[in-house]
C-alpha cells in the first residue's frame, strides 16, 4: 500500500489521527446491524446465560466485527483512495498508517476470539474467527476484485453473526440459526446491488468488478428482483420454527411484500439510466433493505418476549378453530 496509491484531491494529514479516525476504522455505521443480528441470535436461542456473559459475548462480537472492518480497510486502502465515497477514510487520507491499521485489526481480532472462547465456548469463538476470516480473506482479499459474484459468496460473512449469537448460548448450530444465516445471505445481494446502482460507477472507477460494471444495469436489476423473491421462503419460513410465530409472520409478510414491490419498481426501469438520474427508487430500496433486516430481527425479539410471558402465538390462533 504505497503512498502512490493515494489520489490527488484526497485530504492528507499524516500523523494527525484522532480518536475518531481509529473509530472509523471499525466501520461503525455498518457494523451495528450485524451486532444486532448476533444479539437477537443470542436472545432467541433456547437456554439461558448469565447477563454478564451475554454482555461480554456481545462486546467480543462487536470488537471482532470492528477488527474485520479495520483489516478490510487496510487491505482495500488503494481502491478506497480512488472511490469518492471512501477516499476520505483514515488510511487513504493518510491520517492512519496502513501498518497501524493492520496491527489494530489483528490485535482486536485475536482479543475478540480468545475472550469469546474464554467467556463462552469453542463453537462460538470458532464461528467468530471464521466470520472474520471470511470477510477479510475470502471476500476482501480473494473475491472482491475478481468476480461479480463477490458479494453473493462473500456476503456469507455478514450472515454468520446470528449463528455466532446462537452458539454463544447453545454451543452449537441448529435449523433455526441456519435459517437466520440464509435470511441474511439471500438479503445481501439486493441490499448491495441497490446501493451499487445509485453509486454511479464508483466501484468501476476502482476496477472492482461489481455487477453494474460487468453485466450492466439491466442484469443487476433482474438479479435484485430474483433475489428479493428467493429471499421470501427463508424469511417467512422462520415463522414456523421454534423462534417464530404469528406476529413475526405478519411483520415478515408486510416487509416481503414491500421489498418485492420495491425490487419490482427497480426492475421495471429496466434500461440504462443517465447519470443525471436521481435513482430515487434504488435509494428507497436500499433504505428499505436496512429496515427489512432490522424489523425481521426485531420481530423475533417480540416473539421471544411473548414466549417469555408464556404466550404461544400459534397455539392461541389454533384455539380459534
Ligand atoms: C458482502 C456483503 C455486503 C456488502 C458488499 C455491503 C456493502 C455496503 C456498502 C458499500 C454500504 C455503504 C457504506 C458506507 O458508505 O459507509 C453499506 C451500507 C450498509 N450496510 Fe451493507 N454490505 C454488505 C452486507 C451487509 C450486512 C450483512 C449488513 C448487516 C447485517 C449490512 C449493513 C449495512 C448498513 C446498516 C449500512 C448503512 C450504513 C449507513 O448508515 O450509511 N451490510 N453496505
Ligand atoms: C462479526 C463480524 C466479523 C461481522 C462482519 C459482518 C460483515 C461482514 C458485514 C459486511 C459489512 C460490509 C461493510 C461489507 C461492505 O463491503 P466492502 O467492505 O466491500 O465495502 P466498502 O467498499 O465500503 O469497503
Amino acid at each position: 500500500m504505497s503512498d502512490s496509491s493515494i489520489q490527488p484531491g484526497v485530504r492528507t494529514e499524516p500523523g494527525e489521527a484522532g480518536f475518531g479516525d481509529y473509530f472509523t476504522l471499525l466501520k461503525p455505521r455498518v457494523m451495528p446491524l450485524s451486532i444486532f443480528t448476533a444479539f437477537v441470535g443470542m436472545v432467541v436461542a433456547p437456554g439461558g446465560i448469565h447477563p454478564f456473559i451475554a454482555f461480554v459475548a456481545i462486546l467480543c462480537i462487536a470488537v471482532g466485527a470492528g477488527a474485520a472492518g479495520a483489516l478490510n480497510m487496510w487491505w482495500d486502502a488503494d481502491i478506497d483512495a480512488i472511490m469518492r465515497r471512501t477516499r476520505n477514510r483514515p488510511i487513504p487520507a493518510g491520517r492512519v498508517q496502513p501498518g497501524e491499521a493492520l496491527g489494530i485489526g489483528v490485535t482486536l481480532a485475536c482479543f475478540a476470539v480468545v475472550m469469546l472462547y474464554l467467556a463462552t465456548n469453542i463453537v462460538a469463538a470458532g464461528l467468530l474467527a471464521f466470520t472474520i476470516f471470511f470477510y477479510v480473506v475470502i471476500y476482501s482479499v480473494w473475491l472482491k476484485r475478481r468476480t461479480p459474484q463477490n458479494i453473493v459468496i462473500g456476503g456469507a460473512a455478514g450472515a454468520f453473526p446470528p449463528m455466532v449469537g446462537w452458539a454463544v448460548v447453545t454451543g452449537g448450530v441448529s435449523v433455526e440459526s441456519m435459517l437466520l444465516f440464509m435470511l441474511i445471505f439471500m438479503w445481501t445481494p439486493p441490499h448491495f446491488w441497490a446501493l451499487d446502482l445509485f453509486m454511479k460507477g464508483d466501484y468501476a472507477s476502482a476496477n472492482v468488478p461489481m455487477m453494474t460494471a460487468t453485466r450492466g444495469q439491466k442484469a443487476t436489476r433482474i438479479h435484485i428482483l430474483v433475489y428479493a423473491i428467493l429471499l421470501i421462503p427463508f424469511a417467512v419460513g422462520v415463522s414456523f420454527t421454534t423462534i417464530g410465530g404469528p406476529v413475526y409472520l405478519a411483520i415478515s409478510a408486510v416487509l416481503n411484500l414491500q421489498f418485492v414491490l420495491g425490487a419490482y419498481r427497480v426492475w421495471s426501469r429496466n434500461k440504462d439510466i443517465s447519470d443525471a438520474d436521481n435513482y430515487a427508487g434504488e435509494r428507497k430500496l436500499f433504505r428499505l433493505s436496512l429496515s427489512y433486516l432490522f424489523l425481521h430481527f426485531g420481530a423475533l425479539l417480540i416473539e421471544a418476549a411473548l414466549r417469555g410471558f408464556g404466550i404461544d402465538g400459534w397455539a392461541y390462533i389454533m384455539g380459534w378453530f
